[in-house]
């Protein structure tokens, strides 16, 4: 039915829904909130992937690429970002690490948030977590953290990945970059709890980000530097010696298209226990919960008792003071205070 001219002044148009939301969520006791499942629609055009073939990246001494260039089709790659971006929860990871004697606070520039466990425990149908060889529950104190199952949206993502590169996966991180000021800086995901060579499947969502790649040594004759502009769907297979070899990152960028904000994933399997502990703390830390916002169009510290989609106010949600998003972030640098006792992060700041 047309609206009225008069029902166009009173009332606005209702936002139409960017997906729609499955009835059914995935839910467990780690989780701040229930996580829906994938909508229906998208599932049905997944069965698809990938879309195109992958194109082989392999004229550098030790790299070892496949580059999808998109993996996720056309028709739902905004539905997919909106989708997760909305459904996920989020962290603003803050440490502190010791750099040449020096105690060093980092506040990772970006969202972040991961899901799985690694090889030597699994979550039995009852989400309970067992040890993987003897299926007994597992001895308190086993991890310093509480890990949690891979919900179901990101896991049909999963299955779906290992089928195509023919590996398992046991993790799925996930970084959202905000705006152009978000990042991650040049690093490799070379931990030793990774085994060797390991392939890291990562999948990007959203706004388009430059994706840069150099050797971790230099190569005499060959470019310093190769940027791959990975755009919303596009999925990056990193295998063979790449991590032992080549750094990446993603930059800042200034710019209209950055402020669109990007969705990475990758799914990776940790081998031992120590990929646990370390994944947990550098991407979830203190856990002060961050969700999407799409009435404020931004990410918000979220609390227990809060309403999926009701927005609150700008005042409401900073406890009285309006400021800036990073204020928040520093606010909770004081709140966590995240201290890394051991290890280093999986991926460079
Ligand atoms: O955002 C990306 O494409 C890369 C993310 C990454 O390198 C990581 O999480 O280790
Ligand atoms: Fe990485």
């Amino acid at each position: 039915m047309k609206r009225s001219t008069l029902d166009m002044f009173i009332k606005p148009a209702a936002k139409k829904p960017k997906y729609e939301a499955s009835l059914h969520k995935s839910n467990h006791v780690t989780y701040p909130f229930a996580v829906s499942h994938l909508p229906a629609p998208f599932t049905k055009q997944l069965g698809t992937v990938p879309v195109t073939e992958g194109k082989p990246i392999n004229d550098q001494p030790n790299l070892d690429l496949v580059y999808y260039q998109p993996y996720i089709p056309v028709s739902i790659q905004a539905g997919m970002f909106e989708f997760l971006r909305q459904e996920l929860f989020f962290y603003r990871v803050q440490y502190s690490i010791n750099r040449g004697g020096i105690q060093t606070q980092v506040n990772t520039p970006r969202f972040t948030t991961v899901f799985g466990v690694d090889a030597t425990s699994r979550f039995n149908d009852n989400g309970d977590l067992v040890d993987a060889k003897t299926n007994r529950p597992l001895l308190q104190g086993r991890y310093k953290c509480k890990p949690r199952p891979i919900p179901q949206c990101l896991n049909e993502l999963r299955k779906l990945i290992e089928s195509v590169v023919g590996e398992n996966y046991n993790f799925c991180l996930v970084n959202y970059y905000a705006d152009g000021s978000d990042s991650i800086a040049y690093h490799s995901d070379d931990e030793r709890f990774l085994g060797a060579d390991p392939a890291i499947a990562s999948l990007s969502l959203g706004a388009k980000r430059d994706f840069l790649l150099r050797h971790k040594t230099g190569s005499p004759g060959k470019p310093r530097q190769i940027k791959l502009p990975l755009g919303s769907g596009d999925m990056v297979l990193m295998r063979g010696k790449t991590q032992a070899n080549w750094l990446h990152s993603i930059p800042k960028r200034v710019g209209e298209e950055a402020k669109k904000g990007r969705i990475n994933i990758t799914f990776r399997k940790a081998l031992v226990k120590g990929g646990t502990d370390n994944y947990y703390m550098y991407n979830v830390g203190g856990g002060c919960v961050f969700r999407w916002d799409d009435g404020l169009r931004r990410m918000m510290l979220w609390r227990e008792g809060d309403v999926a989609g009701a927005s609150r106010t700008e005042a409401q949600a900073q406890g009285g003071t309006a400021g800036p998003l990073r204020a928040q972030a520093d606010e909770v640098a004081q709140a966590q205070s995240v201290v890394a006792l051991a290890g280093t992060p999986s991926s460079s700041v």
